[in-house]
């Protein structure tokens, strides 16, 4: 039977990636979406950018928004000081199937909570059920029109801090319009534009990173 492009991810991962190393499995993943597929991961480029605010942030609560294959998750818990943790949500069972199993062989289980779940049903139960207060560092890559609803929503529920920041993928391509407008005109966030492009190609991308000033 035909395989699926995340289940060929995984096999690009468990083929050429060292268990327990979760570089190898970045570095893996990439060669294998810019050499024989492309695929929707924050990629190589925009994920140093990724890697440049994580390390600044260095955040002890994470929340990523969308999972996918667990690239970018794998990307971020490979930065996090010891006892931090990132929550990440994925309403897709088979993605969710293969991201748990790249999480795994980067050996980041302890550090990742893969949630299984839409954010807008998961966002509102987040201290109740995940124990968690704020989180220092959001990063939004699901569904690109719901960047601004899911904002709102995490500011509503008390889950965003002075200081907190948002760090939005795909804001030009394929763009978040109303997110952007937002979060640039609003007085309750300073936002920058990280010029980039599409991950794998020479299409302009870019990140938008946003604090919460509260
Ligand atoms: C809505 N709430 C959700 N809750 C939990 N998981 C969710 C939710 N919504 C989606 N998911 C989950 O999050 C993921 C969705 C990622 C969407 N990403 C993109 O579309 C996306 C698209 C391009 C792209 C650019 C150019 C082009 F020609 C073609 C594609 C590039 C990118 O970097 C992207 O991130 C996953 F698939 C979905 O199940
Ligand atoms: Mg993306």
């Amino acid at each position: 039977t035909q395989s699926t492009r995340p289940q060929r991810i995984l096999g690009a991962v468990q083929q050429n990636a060292t268990r327990g190393d979760p570089r190898s499995v970045v570095r893996a993943i990439d060669q294998y979406c810019r050499n024989q597929e492309w695929a929707m991961n924050v990629g190589d480029e925009k994920g140093c950018i990724l890697d440049s605010v994580v390390s600044e942030v260095n955040p002890a609560t994470v929340l990523e928004l969308g999972t996918y294959c667990g690239y970018s998750t794998v990307r971020i818990a490979s930065l996090l000081p010891p006892h931090a943790k990132l929550i990440t949500l994925e309403f897709n069972p088979e993605f969710a199937v293969i991201a748990r199993q790249v999480i795994a062989w980067a050996g980041l289980e302890d550090k990742i909570q893969l949630v299984e779940g839409a954010s807008g049903d998961l966002i509102p139960k987040m201290k109740e059920q995940f124990g968690v207060e704020t989180f220092d560092l959001v990063f939004l890559d699901h569904w690109k029109d719901r960047y601004l609803p899911d904002t709102k929503l995490m500011e509503e529920c008390g889950l965003l801090r002075k200081g907190s920041v948002l760090l939005a993928d795909n804001v030009i391509c394929p763009g978040t319009p109303e997110y952007l407008e937002f979060v640039r005109s609003s007085p309750r966030y300073e936002s920058q534009y990280f010029k980039s492009h599409l991950e794998y190609t020479k299409v302009e991308d870019g990140l938008e990173k946003s604090v919460f000033l509260g």
